[in-house]
């Protein structure tokens, strides 16, 4: 059997390398139109950090894992066709800044309708909006060479940073269609390495809407931990006792009730503001203004924390250095798509603070592409102002030390393990005083710092000034 996938980015490629070592008959050809990202998925540097990634492409590449450009050629070639590529936020024209942009998607559909001969099984792996497979399969009955084709849903539910063990052994796998012999093609090549009753099949529209909610309810837990964080800064209360009050009833559960600076990745707010739109579409005010909230929350999260910082260093963070310890996401992944610390850097740049800026996997160029773009309007200008601040008052380490040394204030936007085993002794003798630390990930010990001498502003902890405040 042969399979290919159209997108190399961190589902495309770290999926298909899976399916092609658990699976070693079957060959898989992943294609994408970027030839630099091809390129470094066959060099010895992932373009997608992940622990534990490399073993796997390298089980199966070359036996039976290829990636390339070559689009036409996978597709003319494969049975069964995976669509996993980006469907981010509208910028413009109707639905902007909440429709999804599904111009690529419609693309693939139109190139494989194109190219296609025989029968072909189509499988959106994006997530995608429910009933776009609608338009997919009407795009592919466009196709005038005789080819037929399936379409089924197989939304994927991996979180970065532990993309393998998820690939490994998720909860479940999600297969929605209409064609019994097309689900029961993808549920046998899953079924090489995951137990059957953990592959759920449905029909088409409950599987991609189901991706969506999933998505909601996820980053629904965060908003609202987060919402009650506020609340324990203002009373005493500390967010980690009540969160883990909370997650041993079990009808609620310990996961996800991390309360942090804010949710960040490619996904959870361009899901939520997808499924907002499209209960407006279908006249559901109430329901998708409950939806939204998530996504204010978030923001109004991020912003608090920025606005924290600015009043606790007496009102003023203009010419201080502030030592950023963590920009992508979340940790243990290379990707900074909507991380918090986007926001808060914004926002402290543009309060004139000095920023020294430390990530263990991020790379100076998308630091600073990341902060334009961050500054930047909907059409992607920015001002004098912002560019001249990111250039004159940006600077990017590499190392917790460095990033610390003679600032004003720490601020810790990733929860990077490396961050909790610093020498907070060495850190301190090499800061000013006060020596603030403003700790958005509850990662360090709190204690510990008091101890050292910091001053120590956590998320949902109350700090005197907050309490006065
Ligand atoms: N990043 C994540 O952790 C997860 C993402 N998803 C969903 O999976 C989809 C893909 O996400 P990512 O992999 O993060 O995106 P990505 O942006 O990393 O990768 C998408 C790739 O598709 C390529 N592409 C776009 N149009 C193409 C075309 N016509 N022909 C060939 N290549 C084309 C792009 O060059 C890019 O490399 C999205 O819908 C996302 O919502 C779902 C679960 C997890
Ligand atoms: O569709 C997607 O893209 C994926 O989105 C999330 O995965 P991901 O965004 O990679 O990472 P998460 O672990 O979900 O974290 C998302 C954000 O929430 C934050 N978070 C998470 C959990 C928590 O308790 N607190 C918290 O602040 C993280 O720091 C991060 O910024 C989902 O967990 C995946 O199931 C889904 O496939």
């Amino acid at each position: 059997m042969k399979i290919c996938c159209i997108g190399a980015g961190y589902v495309g490629g770290p999926t298909m390398a899976m399916i092609a070592k658990q699976c070693p008959d079957i060959s898989v050809h992943v294609v994408d139109l970027n030839q630099a990202r091809i390129d470094a998925w066959n060099s010895d540097s992932l373009p997608v950090y992940e622990p534990g990634l490399d073993a796997v492409v390298a089980e199966a590449l070359p036996r039976n894992l290829t990636f390339s450009t070559r689009v036409d050629e996978a597709i003319a070639e494969s049975d069964m066709i995976f669509i996993s590529v980006n469907t981010p936020t509208k910028t413009f024209g109707v639905g902007a800044g909440r429709a999804a942009n599904l111009e690529f998607i419609e693309k693939c559909a139109r190139q494989i309708a194109r190219v296609s001969t025989g029968h072909k099984i189509v499988v959106e792996k994006s997530t995608l909006p429910v009933r776009t497979a609608e338009a997919v399969k009407r795009i592919l009955s466009s196709a005038d060479n005789g080819a037929t084709f399936d379409v089924l849903s197989n939304p994927e539910f991996l979180a970065e940073g532990t993309a393998v063990d998820d690939l490994l052994n998720p909860d479940r796998v999600l297969i929605g269609g209409e064609s019994k012999q097309a689900i029961e093609t993808l549920v046998d090549i899953y079924a090489n390495w995951i137990p059957r009753e953990r592959i759920l099949t449905t029909n088409l529209w409950s599987s991609e809407l189901s991706k969506l909610t999933a998505n909601a309810f996820l980053a629904q837990r965060v908003s609202s931990i987060n919402a009650i964080s506020a609340l324990c800064e203002a009373t005493g209360a500390d967010v980690d006792e009540v969160a883990r009050a909370i997650g041993t009833d079990s009808r609620i559960g310990p996961k996800f009730l991390k309360a942090s600076v804010g949710f960040g990745g490619s996904c959870f707010q361009k899901d939520i503001l997808n499924l907002v739109y499209l209960c407006e579409h279908f006249g559901l005010r109430e329901v998708a203004q409950y939806w939204e909230q998530v996504v204010s929350m978030n923001d109004y999260q991020k912003r608090r924390f920025s606005e924290r910082i600015v009043r606790t260093m007496f009102n003023t963070v203009s010419d201080k250095k502030i030592g950023v310890l963590g920009f992508a996401f979340k940790k243990d992944t290379n990707d900074t798509r909507e991380s918090a610390a986007l926001y808060v850097c914004r926002d402290l740049i543009r309060e004139r603070a000095r920023l020294t800026i430390y990530d263990p996997r991020v790379p100076e160029t998308q630091i600073r592409h990341d902060l334009a773009v961050a500054c930047s309007d909907l059409q992607g200008q920015i001002s004098d102002i912002d560019r001249k601040l990111i250039e004159n008052n940006v600077t990017i380490v590499h190392d917790g030390y460095v990033a610390a040394e003679d600032a004003h204030a720490i601020a810790v936007l990733t929860e990077w393990d490396e961050f909790r085993s610093l020498d907070f002794d060495r850190v301190y003798a090499s800061m000013q005083r006060p020596a603030f630390v403003f700790d958005g990930r509850n990662l360090l010990d709190r204690d510990k710092l008091t101890k050292i001498g910091f001053e120590i502003h956590a998320i949902g902890k109350s700090s005197d000034e907050s309490i006065k405040g």
